[in-house]
């Protein structure tokens, strides 16, 4: 890193922990634990449109501001995996018509386990011809990178060359987790800054027993770590995929405490409630768990008034946010009947706007 990168990337965090100290300070929040991310190659996932000019081929993104496209042929950003990719990528399409031809955009999906998937997509069916010239590609990348799979999307159309997912292998306090994460689905974008999460959620479970209840919890990434520290954890998730690689995560880990339910946050407090059942938690009485603790990690939007009336009710609530704004909104509330313990802010997204946090709330 060089010293301008390091002061740039210092000068953005402060910022990001003054905005973040303000918006928790009616809420009498302690002094942040702040945990940095590397200021480049810290993403695991990115995407870039396809510019086709003449004989050349690039890779292409657009400035916020100004919506001009600029040319992209390394992106710092993205892991030394995606930018290597990118490269080899490109020159290997240039002179390949059949996978070059009405091509419009690239995704790389990738982990510290090095694994790699690239999905290539089209204005154009997609038919037998294209998967052997996708399985050549295949071929030529996988003497370069590990676990390579290729994918070709089109209109109503999904081709998958190897898998649509990749294995990620996570080290949390020294152990290594296993995770599936599924192509076009939600991951953490920033490894690093995600095991960070983890082992800050699992320093404010440790001193906590009892059950633990999890909602928007995507494929298990809290849920399969926070598992040693809880009798038994339940997680619930509305997109069915996260929630199929869960049940992997879950055998994966040889875990036997977790399962994963797949139930929108509205329908879990209905549920939690007794206002409605659902087939989908056949099996399970949740009447018979001994919930202390309520993790969350919603998107944006943050939580529904039922749901934050619903949490309400346990004595620990850990609440991982993408949107600081929404997560002061929620405190206003949770604040009623809570107090704010633990806080933190997770460079997962340096020289951006954007600031992921995590505050414990215990019951007053
Ligand atoms: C910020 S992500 C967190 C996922 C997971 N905790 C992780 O760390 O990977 C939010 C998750 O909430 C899910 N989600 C969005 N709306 C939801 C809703 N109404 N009910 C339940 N889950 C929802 C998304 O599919 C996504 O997996």
């Amino acid at each position: 890193m060089t010293t301008t990168t390091a002061k740039d990337y210092q000068a953005q965090l402060d910022e990001k922990v003054d905005r973040l100290g303000t918006l928790l300070t009616p809420f009498n929040a302690p002094s942040l634990s702040v945990y940095p991310s590397k200021p480049e190659n810290y993403r695991m996932r990115a995407e870039f449109r396809v510019w086709h000019d003449g004989d050349d081929l690039y890779h292409i993104m657009f400035d916020q501001g100004s919506k001009e496209k600029y040319r992209v042929d390394t992106f710092p950003p993205a892991s030394e995996t995606i930018n290597s990719a990118m490269q080899q990528l490109i020159e290997y399409l240039k002179p390949n018509e059949l996978l070059r031809k009405k091509l419009f955009q690239i995704d790389y999906l990738t982990g510290l386990s090095g694994e790699l998937v690239i999905s290539l997509l089209y204005h154009k069916p997609l038919d037998d011809e294209w998967e052997v010239q996708a399985e050549l590609l295949r071929t030529f990348l996988a003497t370069q990178f590990t676990a390579v799979s290729i994918i070709g999307r089109a209109r109503k159309q999904k081709r998958i060359v190897g898998n649509d997912f990749i294995i990620e292998r996570l080290p949390i306090n020294g152990r290594e987790f296993e995770f599936k994460h599924i192509e076009n689905s939600f991951t953490q974008p920033n490894a690093e800054v995600n095991c960070s999460m983890i082992e800050w959620s699992l320093e404010c479970s440790a001193p906590l027993t009892g059950d633990l209840l999890e909602m928007y919890c995507g494929a298990g990434n809290f849920s399969m770590p926070l598992a040693v520290h809880f009798d038994n954890v339940i997680g619930t998730e509305i997109a069915k995929p996260s929630v199929q690689a869960a049940q992997y995560n879950i055998a994966a880990n040889h875990l036997d405490n977790v399962k994963i339910v797949r139930l929108s946050a509205e329908e879990f407090t209905e549920a939690m409630n007794g206002e409605r059942t659902f087939s989908r938690l056949e099996g399970i009485n949740l009447t018979e768990y001994n919930f202390t603790t309520v993790l969350v990690d919603p998107p944006r939007a943050g939580l529904d008034v039922d749901s934050l009336k619903m949490i309400q009710g346990y004595d620990n609530i850990i609440y991982i946010s993408c949107n600081p704004e929404t997560l002061a909104e929620n405190l206003s509330l949770l604040c009623e009947t809570h107090e704010v313990a633990n806080a933190a802010l997770f460079d997962q997204f340096p020289f951006t706007h954007h600031i992921e946090a995590g505050v414990l709330l215990t019951k007053k």
